[in-house]
């Protein structure tokens, strides 16, 4: 509905580790029912950024509110609403997939008459239906993190935030979760915030993209928006592409290789612990 609050409401927002400045007055607007991308070289502050929206971490300087709710003082309120897919391994080998979102069915306080039936639906949901009384260990990379998915998705959350959900899988099983999620995303109308490195996923799936670069959006708009504005800003008769607009936006910074020892371990931690 046009009234609707947005999904997410980001003014001023900044967050430093010491002297790094993290995120350095973001401000960002997530539409409700769109899919946003949120993009930017390694250390570019997406995680930071997306742990605030979702309470892990405070919000020091600035507002950021979700659905209406303030992340600073509504903090129960605005964990109800979402679901949240991190990173870093949330699944455990020992427990089976449905031992797995069961606990998180019972985290998330869904209500314990309908937690049998939900637990089902979100195995359902990911295509792990049949695989659900098998241990996670015995899953494949792609198999985890739609497992991962249906933990977040049993508590029904309103906005799914998805941390580089398909690094380090092959293309068949990055294509599978996002299949899995445009088709949740079609059934319940929910609104998902993304970050990802790969262009052509947020290209093909993304209804608006921001990207970032040193803790602030230096770009905003449909993947066609930004693609057209590059084009007509170089006149040369040139096609950009999505990665041509990533590159001019983060310039130097992909030179180097983009952000410090620490984001490129965590990076390859998560591509090898799902590989
Ligand atoms: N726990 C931490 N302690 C100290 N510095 C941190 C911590 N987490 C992040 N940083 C620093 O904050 C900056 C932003 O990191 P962040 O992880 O938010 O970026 P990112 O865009 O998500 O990167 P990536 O694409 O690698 O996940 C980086 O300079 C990073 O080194």
């Amino acid at each position: 509905m046009r009234d609707d609050p947005p999904a997410v409401s980001c003014t001023g927002l900044s967050y430093a580790f010491g002297q790094t400045k993290a995120v350095d007055g973001l401000d960002l607007t997530v539409v409700s029912g769109e899919v946003f991308g949120l993009l930017g070289p390694n250390g570019a502050g997406k995680t930071t950024a997306i742990r605030c929206v979702t309470t892990l971490l405070p919000v020091p300087t600035g507002m950021v509110r979700v659905f209406g709710h303030d992340a600073a003082t509504e903090q129960m309120a605005v964990r109800r609403l979402l679901g949240y897919v991190p990173q870093q391994l949330s699944a455990d080998a020992g427990l089976t997939g449905r031992e797995n979102v069961s606990l998180f069915a019972r985290v998330f306080d869904v209500p314990r008459r309908e937690r049998v039936a939900r637990v089902g639906q979100a195995l359902e949901a990911v295509g792990l239906a049949d695989a659900a009384d098998r241990l996670a260990a015995t899953y494949s990379g792609g198999m985890v993190r739609r497992l991962e998915l249906a933990q977040a998705l049993v508590s029904a959350p309103r906005l799914l935030m998805l941390d580089e959900p398909t690094i380090g899988l092959d293309p068949i099983a990055r294509t599978s979760v996002w299949e899995h999620i445009m088709a949740v995303r079609a059934a319940t109308g929910m609104t998902v915030l993304v970050t990802t490195h790969y262009m052509d996923e947020a290209d093909q799936y993304c209804d608006r993209i921001a990207l970032m670069h040193h803790g602030r959006v230096r770009a905003l708009g449909t993947p066609e928006q930004l693609t057209d504005d590059l084009r007509a800003r170089l006149g040369d008769g040139s096609v950009p592409t999505l990665e041509d607009v990533f590159r001019d936006v983060a310039g130097s910074g992909l030179e180097d290789g983009g952000g410090e020892f620490r984001d490129v371990r965590r990076t390859r931690n998560t591509a090898s612990r799902v590989g």
